[in-house]
Formats: C-alpha cells, structure tokens, sequence
C-alpha cells in the first residue's frame, strides 16, 4: 500500500482527526491512536485498522511516554487547541529538535494565529468564518450547514491528511519534517474555490438559494417521487436538458426556455407535479441509460444494493456487518486495503506498542501500576 512502513501518532479528537487518521490507516500506514485513561468507550468512531494506547497525559510520565512515542514515528497528528501541545514540552519545535525527520500536523478550526486561535468551535463556525456557509441554503431562508462535511472532513480531515502525504514527499527529497497548520476554515474555503473564483462569471450573482448551482434552477433539484422518496436532477447543459424535457413526457415548445431565470419558479412547479406521478423505480426506468441526469436520491442503506455501486464494489460491510464507504480514490497498483475487522478498544495495544518502542517489561509494569498507562488486553478478548 502506498503509506505502508510509515508510522503515524494520532492522538485522539472528536471527528476531523480520527477521519485523517483512518484515511492514512486505509492506505497502508501504521496509525497508533493515543486515548485517555480511564475512559469506558471511544467517540472515535472512524478508527479502522487502528491500534490504541492509553495514556495519562496529565502525568509528567505519561508526557515522557508520548514523546518516546512520537520521536521514533514518522507523523505526529494533534487535534488540541493552540498551545496545549506546547504546555506539555511536546510543541513541535522541541520534537523536531530531537527528530529532525518528524511530520508535526496540527489540525484546528482557526489555525495557529489569528485572534480566534485558542477559541473553541465546531464544524458549524468553521464554515461560517469560511465564507461558504452564506452561500447554503434554500432561496428567502437561513443559511443551512450541509451535516459536518464540509469543515470537518473536507476542509479539515481530508486537507490535513493531504497535507501529511505532501509532506512525506518531501521528505523523500530533503529527509527534514516539517509542521502542518491545517486551519479548517482554510480547508473548507479552498475546498470552495470554485466559489471565488466563478463570481467573475456570474455564477452567484443572485440572493442565496436562487443561482444556477444552490437549489435555484429547476434542472438543477430533487424532487419528491410518488412513493415518498426523492431523484436528483443536474441537467445542466442544453443536450441533458432535452432529455430531461423528454423523459418527463413534456413538449419543450410549451415551456420557457431553460435559461429563463424569471421563468424557474413555473418551471419548478411543473417539474414538481409530474414528478409526482411515478415512483423513484419508475422514473429509474425512464431516466437509466439517458444522459438526462437523473439519478436516486439513495439511503445510506441503499446505497450497498444498487447496482452500479455493486459493480464497483463502492461500500463495504465491515465483520461487524456496519456498511461504510471503501477507501477512494482506487490506485491500480497500490490500492487502499482497509481493514475487515472491528475498532480498537481504548488502550487494547498498549503493552505490544509500548514494547515495540522500546520499553522494557519492567517499565511497561511500572507504567501500568502507576496509572500511567492502561492496557485492556483482557477485554479485548472477551
Ligand atoms: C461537529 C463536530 C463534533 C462532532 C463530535 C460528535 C460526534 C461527538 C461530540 C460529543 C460526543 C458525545 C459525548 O462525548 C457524550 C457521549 C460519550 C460516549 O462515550 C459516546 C456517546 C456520546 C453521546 C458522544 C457521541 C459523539 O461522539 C459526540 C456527539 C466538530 O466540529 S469536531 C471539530 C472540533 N474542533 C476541533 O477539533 C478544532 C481543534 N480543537 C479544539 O479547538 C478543541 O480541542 C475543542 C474541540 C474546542 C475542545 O476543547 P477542549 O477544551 O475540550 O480541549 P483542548 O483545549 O483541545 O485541550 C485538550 C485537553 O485534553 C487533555 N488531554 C488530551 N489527551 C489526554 C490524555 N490522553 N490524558 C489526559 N489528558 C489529555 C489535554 O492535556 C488538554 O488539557 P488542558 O485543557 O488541561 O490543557
């Protein structure tokens, strides 16, 4: 696998980080998830192929411990606020002096400066100090953040383990790390690039929710299906459109013309009926095999059973028989291979890594009777 032999310090956050981690565990890197003691279950619940070592890192020796850890790893990945890392004596300065190879990513909301820098926040303020989050939402209501995707994972997870895969290339050059300040309000706004730079054509330069691409144009939509369930539309240019028009059964002489942006709003309402009248399948059978685009608004329960997706093998069921989406994208020589098998449980590696990082069986007991450190090998085979 591409990231096999590189061996990452994760230690854990709420969803942007453990996202970044399992992406580098699905392709190939050996990802070792730092937990806090004393804690009965993980909200980390993208934690595949992951290892756990539970760590009191309010211990002088706990801190000793993750700085032997982290100095003989490849990547350090660290979800705190500004400054926390640095209380401890693990800021990357002082583990870059001692291990001038390491890749330090820091990913935080606002990044490592700036005046919101220690402030606390989520997705949802990300996106909004991120310029996009205006830019959501259906025409005359308020802005709607799309779930925690965008800033989280996008803006956040995903850039972070960009960020790291670039670096590692680097160091293939240069053989020096490096510190990765992934902001997720940069993240997120460079995800939506697009967004700038289309202003200078006139993309959005309507109110919110009544543009081309935001729900504004009629082709552009989902629309509700006599069963209940709903078919997206993105029939934008002028051939898709007739076969939209088409397969709808409409006569494109008795409609406006699809540019008409006056027109949407009467445009939408016919769509909306006829719509109405068949059932997703139904419209499936019309619309499968045109260039109409027009597709199923799939449940995440769906999704498995559809036959395109199963052609490609798009989601997998894990041991534990949970559907998750397979690694993408797909290289043809080193492919991501996640694994089948369930999470870690908090602390189940600690004795096996400690040992592989060179902490002798002595230490490892003294670590553990101290409350330093915690192991739950017994649990995990329970
Ligand atoms: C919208 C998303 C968030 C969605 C997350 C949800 C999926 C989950 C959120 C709550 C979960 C539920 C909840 O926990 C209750 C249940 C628990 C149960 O186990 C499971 C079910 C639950 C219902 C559970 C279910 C779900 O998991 C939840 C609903 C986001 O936007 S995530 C993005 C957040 N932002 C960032 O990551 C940006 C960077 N980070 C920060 O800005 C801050 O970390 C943050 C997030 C604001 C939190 O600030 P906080 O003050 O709490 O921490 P920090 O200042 O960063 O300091 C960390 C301190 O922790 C100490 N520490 C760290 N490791 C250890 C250790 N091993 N041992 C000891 N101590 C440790 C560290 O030293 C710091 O201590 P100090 O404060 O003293 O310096």
């Amino acid at each position: 696998m591409a990231l096999a032999g590189v061996r990452v310090i994760e230690l854990a956050g709420l969803a942007p980080a453990p996202f970044c981690g399992m992406i580098l565990s699905d392709f190939g890197a050996r990802v070792i998830r730092v937990d806090r003691t004393k804690v009965a279950m993980t909200v980390d619940t993208q934690a595949r192929g992951k290892q756990s070592v539970a760590l009191n890192l309010k211990s002088p020796k706990g801190v000793a411990v993750l700085k032997r850890l982290c100095l003989q790893s490849d990547v350090v990945l660290e979800p705190y606020r500004k400054g926390v890392m640095e209380k401890m004596g693990l800021g990357p300065e002082d583990l870059i002096k001692e291990n001038p190879r390491l890749i330090y990513a820091r990913l935080t909301g606002y990044g490592q400066s700036g005046s919101y820098a220690k402030a606390a926040g989520h997705d949802i303020n990300y996106l909004a100090m991120s310029g996009l989050l205006s830019m959501l939402g259906r025409s005359s209501e308020k802005p709607y953040a799309p779930l925690n995707l965008v800033a989280d994972f996008a803006g956040g997870g995903l850039m972070c383990a960009f960020g790291i895969v670039l670096a590692l290339l680097e160091r293939s050059r240069s053989g020096q790390g490096q510190i990765i300040d992934a902001s997720m309000v940069e993240g997120a706004a460079y995800v939506g690039s697009f967004m700038w730079k289309s202003r200078s054509i006139g993309l959005w330069n309507r109110p919110r929710g009544e543009n081309l691409l935001d729900s504004g144009a009629p082709f552009y939509d989902t629309y509700r299906t006599s069963d209940g369930k709903y078919v997206a539309v993105g029939a934008i240019e002028p051939q898709f459109y007739q076969q939209l028009i088409q397969g709808l059964g409409l006569d494109d002489t008795d409609l406006p013309s699809q540019m008409s942006v006056t027109d949407w709003p009467q445009l939408r309402q016919t769509f909306t009926q006829v719509f109405a009248t068949k059932t997703q399948a139904e419209w499936g059978q019309i619309f499968d095999g045109t260039d109409a685009c027009v597709t199923p608004v799939l449940s995440q329960d769906e999704v498995l059973s559809h036959s395109h997706n199963q052609a490609r093998g798009s989601f997998l069921k894990d041991s534990q028989g949970e559907i998750s989406p397979r690694p993408a994208p797909v290289l043809s020589r080193s492919p991501a291979e996640p694994c089948g098998s369930r999470d870690p449980f908090i602390g189940e590696h600690t004795r096996p890594v400690l040992k592989e990082y060179g902490f002798d069986q002595a230490q490892i007991e003294q670590l553990l009777s101290a409350g330093i450190v915690e192991c739950n090998e017994a649990k995990a085979r329970l």
